[in-house]
């Protein structure tokens, strides 16, 4: 049997929309809907695509609202875009709700999520090791809003799960003396599509890990099957990637 083909609304369609786009069609999906800056998400369009799902890479500002939109149209959203996570509290309340179903993830690539699980264990190892000092750099795009990335602040909330002794994080150029924050430094550069780098530094050695997209195709692959994965789901809430990751 082949596989079912979905009906998708892209809100968004920047470098990641565009990119999903041209996925999505080559796996055999539609895509039912397109909204940008100049063509906004409503209720009523959304509901009028008819969209099995929606996913969403537009802008730190703008993810909120659109979250609650498709929450109210019940129709369930894979959510790219970073930077919005001061709000995650109201939208949780508006998908529940509207018993609506909606999956976050910082990074939707199989490779970022593969070090976040590296991160974590290297992380607890670390604990023992006082001596190293840890820092994250990222770099990307000259065009990415946010700083540091929702990559870094996930790759800095797994070693802060893991290394007690730590506070929290700070970019590298707001670190106070003597904080016990992990320093994230933030480099834009060309059009850098996303590096990660955690480093642990002693007055002997160093160990790092890190991981480079080559292109945005890691990104919209696994939105994709996140959207598919969440309209399997039957309870509403908020799903992880680590949810999706477990079902594969
Ligand atoms: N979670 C992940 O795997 C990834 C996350 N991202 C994040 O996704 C977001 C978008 O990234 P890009 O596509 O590179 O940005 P982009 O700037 O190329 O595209 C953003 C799009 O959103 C549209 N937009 C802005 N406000 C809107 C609104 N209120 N309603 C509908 N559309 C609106 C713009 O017109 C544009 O088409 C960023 O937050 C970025 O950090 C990017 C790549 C991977
Ligand atoms: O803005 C981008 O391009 C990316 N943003 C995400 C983030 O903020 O971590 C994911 C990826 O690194 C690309």
């Amino acid at each position: 049997m082949s596989n079912p083909s979905y009906k998708i609304a892209l809100i968004g369609y920047g470098k990641m929309g565009k990119t999903i786009e041209q996925l999505a069609i080559s796996m055999g999906h539609n895509i039912v809907a397109k909204f940008d800056s100049n063509n906004p998400l409503t209720e009523e369009k959304l509901l009028a695509s008819s969209a099995d799902f929606a996913i969403e890479f537009t802008r730190p500002e703008a993810a909120a609202e659109n979250i609650s939109i498709c929450a109210k149209a019940q129709v369930p959203v894979a959510v790219g875009t970073t930077g919005w996570l001061n709000k995650l509290p109201e939208v949780k309340a508006t998908l529940e709700a509207n018993s609506s179903k909606m999956l976050y993830a910082s990074n939707f690539s199989i490779g970022v999520n593969i070090l976040f699980e590296i991160n974590r264990k290297l992380a607890s190892i670390m604990s023992s090791f006082p001596e190293y000092g840890v820092e994250i750099e990222e770099v990307h795009h000259t065009q990415k809003l946010d700083a540091p990335s929702g990559t870094a602040i996930s790759l800095a909330e797994g070693i802060l799960d893991n290394i007690p002794d730590l506070n929290g994080w700070s970019l590298h150029e707001n670190l106070k003396e003597d904080a016990d924050d992990i320093p994230i430094k933030a480099i834009r550069q060309d059009d850098v599509k996303g590096i990660h780098h955690v480093t642990y530094t002693s007055s002997i050695d160093k160990i790092e890990i890190s991981h480079e997209a080559f292109n945005r195709n890691g990104f919209a692959q696994g939105s994709i099957l996140a959207g598919i994965f969440l309209c399997k789901q039957k309870e509403a809430g908020v799903y992880t990637i680590k949810d999706f990751f477990k079902s594969l």
